[in-house]
């Protein structure tokens, strides 16, 4: 087996705001099933707003060109080639050096439910391999959904390999483009669900009515008034009530969502009748109570612990975590980089050592989280490698 320690994760999440790229160092510790894990070097790269059009394209609609899902996933290695290029470029590392590429792909569907349970992620792994010179383990998510799992959410298993250890415990929740959490406890099995959206109903919201990617430091919400009306239409979606194992998307929780829920709340509050327009900081204000709310109502049954980790791009809405922590008065909610854990790169580097993880063949998926009938190995291999024709 080759010993070499390096592993590039790569994240592209349910924001669609952008590439996380990470260089990570991960060494099996002797006689221990731990491992030492260590970021050596990340960087966060926009979408261009072609590709994210084409992706929201294939995200929602339902006749997807098929030109434009083929294309897409090319296009998709192409930027995620020249992310980790430049990247090895600036921190002089050689490709040599790197053992794999863990690549998520862009989630365009995901369909845990039903007869035929699927998740979809695009990219083009063997082009993503011949641009880097470097393996690629991809496709993650489908070998825990072959054994009965919902393939998400995957990275629980990653934060208990690096805060498992915690005496008390402790809980992490991922403010992504959906938020998920993952509860460690001592001695018992990890716990990991989607409590539901995040930043991806923020996004929407503000893009349509500022013209901004997002809410920088949720400022535009903080403005607005919670509509408590609304927001108890909202929480009456049934995914909030449904028992874990769990995962959502932009299939449930999407523009089309809010403005059906905004039409309910019209129509009891009369509103539409008098012609009143709400204004739209109020719906962003709500939307981010909503984020608060639904996670902070699945985090208060655990109560070995009050340690509260927080991760994701939603460490940087100030009024985000600020509501949090109201509704969570008795945590302690610290971003993960007051531990050393980089929290924008920390789902980058969970791909890393998945990657990691198929290499040297060790299960990664947590059925306890997952809902999968057995522990597996995850993620296909695509190798580098090649033969000159003689
Ligand atoms: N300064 C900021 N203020 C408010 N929101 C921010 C700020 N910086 C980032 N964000 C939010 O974080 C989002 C990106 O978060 P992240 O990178 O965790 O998403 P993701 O990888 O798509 O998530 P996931 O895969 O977990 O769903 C942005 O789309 C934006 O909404
Ligand atoms: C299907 C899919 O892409 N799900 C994502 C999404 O973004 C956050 C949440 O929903 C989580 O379930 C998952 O991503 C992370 C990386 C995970 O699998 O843990």
């Amino acid at each position: 087996m080759n010993n070499k320690t390096y592993f590039i994760g790569l994240m592209s999440g349910t924001s669609l705001d952008g590439i996380d790229v990470a260089i990570v160092d991960i060494q099996s510790v002797q006689n221990s099933k731990h491992h030492s894990i260590a970021l050596i070097a990340s960087q966060s790269v926009v979408l261009p707003d072609n590709i994210k059009s084409q992706l929201i394209h294939l995200s929602f609609e339902q006749n997807v060109n098929m030109q434009t899902l083929g294309e897409t996933g090319v296009q998709l290695a192409q930027l995620f080639a020249q992310s980790i290029n430049a990247l090895l470029a600036a921190q002089g590392i050689d490709k040599s050096q790197i053992m794999a590429i863990g690549s998520h792909g862009l989630t365009i569907r995901h369909q845990p439910y039903g007869a035929f349970p699927f998740s979809l992620q695009i990219t083009d792994p063997s082009l993503l391999a011949q641009l880097t010179g470097i393996d690629v383990v991809s496709d993650f998510r489908n070998m825990d959904i072959a054994v009965g799992g919902q393939g998400a959410p995957l990275v629980p298993a990653f934060h208990q390999a690096l805060l498992g250890e915690t005496s008390q415990g402790c809980i992490v929740l991922n403010l992504g483009g959906i938020a998920n959490i993952t509860v460690l406890n001592p001695g018992a099995d990890v716990i990991g669900y989607d409590t539901g959206p995040a930043n991806t109903l923020l996004d929407v919201w503000c893009e349509k009515h500022t013209h901004k990617a997002y809410d920088k430091n949720g400022i535009w919400a903080s403005t607005g008034r919670v509509i408590p009306e609304l927001l108890t239409l909202m929480l009456a979606e049934p995914y909030f009530a449904e028992v874990y194992p769990k995962s959502t998307g932009k299939e449930l929780f999407n523009l089309d969502w809010l403005f059906n829920k905004i039409d309910e709340y019209q129509t009891i509050s009369s509103t539409k009748l008098n012609k009143k327009l709400i204004p739209p900081e109020d719906i962003q204000r709500t939307l981010l109570e909503l984020t608060v709310v639904s996670a902070a109502l699945q985090i208060k049954q655990f109560t070995h612990t009050h340690t509260l980790f927080v991760c994701g791009g939603g460490v940087h809405n100030q009024c985000l975590v600020e509501q949090l922590q109201q509704q969570l008065p008795a945590h302690q909610i610290k971003a993960t980089d007051e531990v050393g854990i980089n929290s924008d790169a920390l789902e980058a580097m969970a791909f890393a050592w998945l990657a990691y993880c198929r290499v040297h063949l060790i299960s990664a998926n947590s059925p306890s989280v997952t809902g999968a009938k057995s522990k597996v190995v995850m993620g296909s291999w695509y190798s580098a490698k090649s033969e000159k024709v003689s």
